[in-house]
């Protein structure tokens, strides 16, 4: 990324209440950043100094080179080419879906009917364009606030935790929409959420923001194997290969994902050979054996070297780092008495069984 690319965002803010924002962020120019840190670390206060709804005492604000913020500047809120969702979509009740998207469309002058159609396919809800904005689920609200943002063509779309008030059901309906903005939306996103299900479908780039201030800023496949990060402690911790399916075993409607030094079984979801696919192991799915297991339901064990054993905050508990062939890593979250009964330690040849396997996109 060359320097003036991607989004530069510096701030110092002391509030009166004692919380201090300082952070100093370089993001991609595109793709999904995910912001992700206990409630009250302040991702909402970095995002609206982003959007210029608060003004830090200190600040520089860049976007690919242009400047919204620094000593001398401050661009408003409305003069920002970007597009901001928040947890409860905030739509007109006395207009329609339509009227709602037409009013978007007319305060940024933007009458190109083809990215119209484009916003709208892209969010599914044509079906709904001629439906009172009361008379809509929590996810379809959401999918039309998330096309309103875009028409205004943002040049920077934050998303505020946009499923935070959904249920699963209806954060499952809404999903597949956001790994199509994630496909097709060329600008970059910021996402805030607590969901780590969500950032491992949709984020390339992970920021943990922790009391004020950024603990790690990274891309996702690499802060997902950082133990010393708070999200290893996580439940759902594990991590994500990025791979490619090579092989179709129609028999058992299974293909093989391949990454970088191996491969995975995962089940057929009708993907073609060559498609990229990114899955997700996590750790308290993979176990250990010194020797390569013989007969076993598990279809999934790859060779691996232990390269760190961590302590979890569960001290029944510990998260060992496995590397595989290539560069890619594995967690495994193994109870204590394992790492002694099989004598681990950095260094270890092992074979790690991996029971199962999620395809995320
Ligand atoms: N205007 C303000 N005045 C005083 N304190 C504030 C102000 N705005 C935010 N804060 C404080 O800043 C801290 C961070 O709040 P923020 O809403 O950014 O956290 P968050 O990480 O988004 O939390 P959540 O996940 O719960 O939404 C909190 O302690 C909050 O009380």
């Amino acid at each position: 990324m060359n320097k003036s690319n991607g989004l530069i965002a510096r701030f110092q803010q002391s509030f009166s209440g004692g919380f201090n924002l300082d952070v100093d962020l370089t993001l991609p120019d595109r793709g999904i950043t995910a912001i992700y840190g206990a409630s009250g670390s302040g991702k909402t206060t970095l995002l609206r100094c982003i959007a210029g709804l608060q003004r830090a005492q200190s600040g520089f604000l860049s976007l690919n080179g242009l400047v919204w913020q620094d000593a001398q500047r401050f661009v408003p809120t409305h003069q920002r080419a970007l597009g901001y969702v928040f947890q409860e979509a905030s739509l007109f009740s006395h207009l329609d879906v339509q009227g709602n998207l037409d009013f978007a469309r007319r305060r940024s002058r933007n009458r190109d009917q083809d990215y119209l159609k484009n916003v709208v396919a892209m969010m599914g809800i044509e079906p709904l364009l001629k439906r009172s904005t009361a008379a809509l689920s929590g996810g379809e609200r959401q999918r039309v606030a998330i096309a309103r943002a875009l028409l205004s063509q943002p040049k920077l779309l934050l998303l505020d935790e946009p499923l935070a008030a959904l249920d699963t059901s209806r954060r499952e309906e809404i999903l597949p929409y956001l790994e199509r903005l994630h496909e097709e939306f060329e600008a970059p996103v910021l996402y805030v959420s607590h969901s780590l299900d969500e950032i491992t479908r949709l984020a390339d780039q992970l920021v943990v923001v922790e009391n004020g201030r950024v603990e790690a800023n990274e891309a996702l496949s690499i802060a997902l194997t950082r133990t010393e990060l708070s999200i290893s402690q996580h439940d759902d911790a594990g991590v994500i290969l990025e791979a490619r399916v090579v092989e179709r075993d129609d028999q058992w409607h299974l293909i093989r994902a391949a990454f970088t030094g191996d491969s995975l079984w995962v089940r057929d979801n009708g993907d073609s050979l060559d498609t990229a696919l990114r899955i997700r192991v996590l750790a308290r799915d993979v176990s250990l054996a010194l020797e390569e297991p013989g007969a076993s339901s598990i279809v999934n064990r790859l060779k691996a070297e232990v390269e760190a054993i961590d302590e979890t905050a569960d001290s029944a508990m510990a998260l060992v780092t496995l590397k595989l062939a290539g560069e890619n890593r594995l967690l495994a979250r193994l109870t204590r008495r394992s790492v002694h009964s099989l004598e681990l330690c950095v260094g270890r040849p092992v074979w790690a069984q991996v029971k199962s396997v999620a395809v995320l996109r």
